[in-house]
């Protein structure tokens, strides 16, 4: 099955947090499950914050690219068009809010869950906690916004 980002066009698949061109970022990948969506990751022992749990700016960059793919899923399920329709939607984070509940423990795989709160013209508002062994230990809240021309390299 492929993830939303494996559809991100190759100009724009170079994200540190969710693009699958870039060999030193995490490429993340995320799923429909119903109305919500999921990506599931491993961190590694360099995600250390304090020994035995993640790093908070991990888990914030993991809410964000989550959220932002989140963003043009919702956009292409509201349009009723295929992922690989034209023109593509692309989001950028305007916002990025992250509460940390509990401390993350560092070994087991990280479940992201979110869910669309808002579409309202360009801006889309996405809700997502994050579960380690289905314990939520962080929640966020993303305004995402279409990409404005002036991104473009
Ligand atoms: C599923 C398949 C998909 C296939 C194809 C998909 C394509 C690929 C998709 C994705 C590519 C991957 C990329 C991932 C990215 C990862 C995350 C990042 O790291 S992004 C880098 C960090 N972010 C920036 O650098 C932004 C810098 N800021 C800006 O460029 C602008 O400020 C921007 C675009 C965020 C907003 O500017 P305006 O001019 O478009 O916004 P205005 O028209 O003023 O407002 C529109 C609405 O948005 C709200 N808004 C605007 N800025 C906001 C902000 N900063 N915070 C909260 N709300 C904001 C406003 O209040 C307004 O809402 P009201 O309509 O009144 O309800």
């Amino acid at each position: 099955m492929q993830a939303f980002q494996d559809f991100y066009p190759e100009n724009v698949a170079h994200c540190y947090g969710c693009g699958r061109l870039n060999a030193d970022g995490h490429q993340i990948k995320t799923f429909w499950d119903g109305d919500e969506t999921v990506t599931r990751f491993q961190p590694k022992p360099e995600h250390t914050a304090i020994p035995g749990f993640v790093y908070g700016g991990l888990l914030a960059s993991l809410i964000d690219c989550h959220c932002t793919g989140t963003a043009a899923a919702a956009m292409y399920r509201a349009e009723n068009r295929a992922m690989d329709s034209l023109p593509a939607f692309r989001f950028v984070t305007g916002s990025l809010q992250v509460s940390y509940l509990k401390p993350t423990p560092l070994g087991p795989q990280l479940e992201i869950r979110g869910r669309v709160k808002e579409i309202k013209g360009r801006k889309v508002v996405v809700e997502a906690t994050l579960y380690a062994e289905g314990v939520a230990t962080a929640r966020g809240e993303v305004v995402a916004l279409q990409m404005p021309d002036s991104f473009t390299a």
